[in-house]
């Protein structure tokens, strides 16, 4: 029997504070290849915080990201946005940025125009945000150059400006920064750290203990497709109390179970 352990003080709510949470998950399972991929997985994010979503590679934790964006259906259990089931306006209020930027082969002015048309923006509303997005991700300088001429840095804060162009509840992130050098990591953080003061929910899969402490609030970790540790990231980073935390944070290797298990 694995431990399983819930600091219901923080953000990350066990069962009995769920409903305080903007997005939770209700007895979550995903099964594909015979094998349960995501395994009953219970959690609750609260508004305003930055969740880091953090564990091995092959945890579940891009297929429960999915998941919380209505990327993917679950085989079993809900995900519920503001107490109600995740429908398509729920989706249009959050937003999801992938670890390779996703630009359009227009230039970054006409990305940013697409997606806030898409959102029926237009006239001098979308103008206003276009300017406000190119002057937050620091890319005025390239505004009618090719989106995909830009580095990755660029391209990176690009999609995030957008997304948070579309002024957006919840910002999910996977692996954002996994593949920029520090200069370019750092304008990442600083534009979610910005983006969190002003009041975007952040829910962010990391592999690096450091970004978690630096722009995170909480954490939860998965281990195998369930979580086995939640709470504030100092505590979780600092003490962890479950042995997968623990292996992964001290660099070793933790083994509960041979992979995900057969269903
Ligand atoms: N839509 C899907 N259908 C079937 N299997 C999937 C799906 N999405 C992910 N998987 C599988 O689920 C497991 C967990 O994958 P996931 O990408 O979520 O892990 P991860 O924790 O994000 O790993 P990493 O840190 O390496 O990115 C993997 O074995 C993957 O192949």
């Amino acid at each position: 029997m694995r431990d399983v352990i819930f600091d219901i003080s923080t953000a990350v709510a066990a069962p009995q504070t769920r409903c305080e949470a903007v997005l939770a998950t209700r007895g979550l399972y995903f099964d594909a290849g015979g094998k349960r991929l995501i395994d009953g997985v219970d959690i609750g994010i609260r508004q305003g915080r930055r969740t880091m979503i953090m564990g091995a590679n092959g945890a579940g934790k891009s297929l429960l990201l999915r998941l919380l964006h209505g990327l993917v259906a679950p085989t079993r259990g809900d995900v519920v946005w503001h107490g109600r089931p995740l429908d398509r306006a729920a989706r249009q209020a959050q937003a999801m940025v992938f670890q390779r930027p996703v630009v359009l082969r227009r230039s970054v002015l006409a990305n940013l125009r697409f997606a806030l048309s898409a959102r029926g923006i237009r006239g001098a509303e979308r103008a206003a945000r276009e300017a406000e997005a190119l002057s937050r991700a620091r890319l005025d300088h390239l505004a009618r150059s090719p989106a995909r001429v830009l580095s990755g840095g660029e391209q990176q804060r690009l999609t995030i400006a957008r997304a948070l162009a579309c002024k957006p509840e919840m910002l999910l992130l996977d692996e954002p920064t996994a593949s920029l050098d520090p200069a370019s990591t750092q304008a990442i953080e600083t534009l979610l750290t910005e983006a969190h003061r002003d009041g975007v929910t952040i829910v962010m899969v990391t592999h690096d203990a450091g970004q978690a402490r630096r722009i995170g609030d909480d954490v939860i970790f998965l281990h195998d497709g369930r979580v086995v540790e939640t709470g504030a990231v100092t505590r979780v980073l600092d003490a962890p109390q479950s042995d997968a935390a623990s292996a992964w944070l001290g660099d070793r290797l933790y083994i509960s179970r041979s992979a995900h298990s057969e269903i």
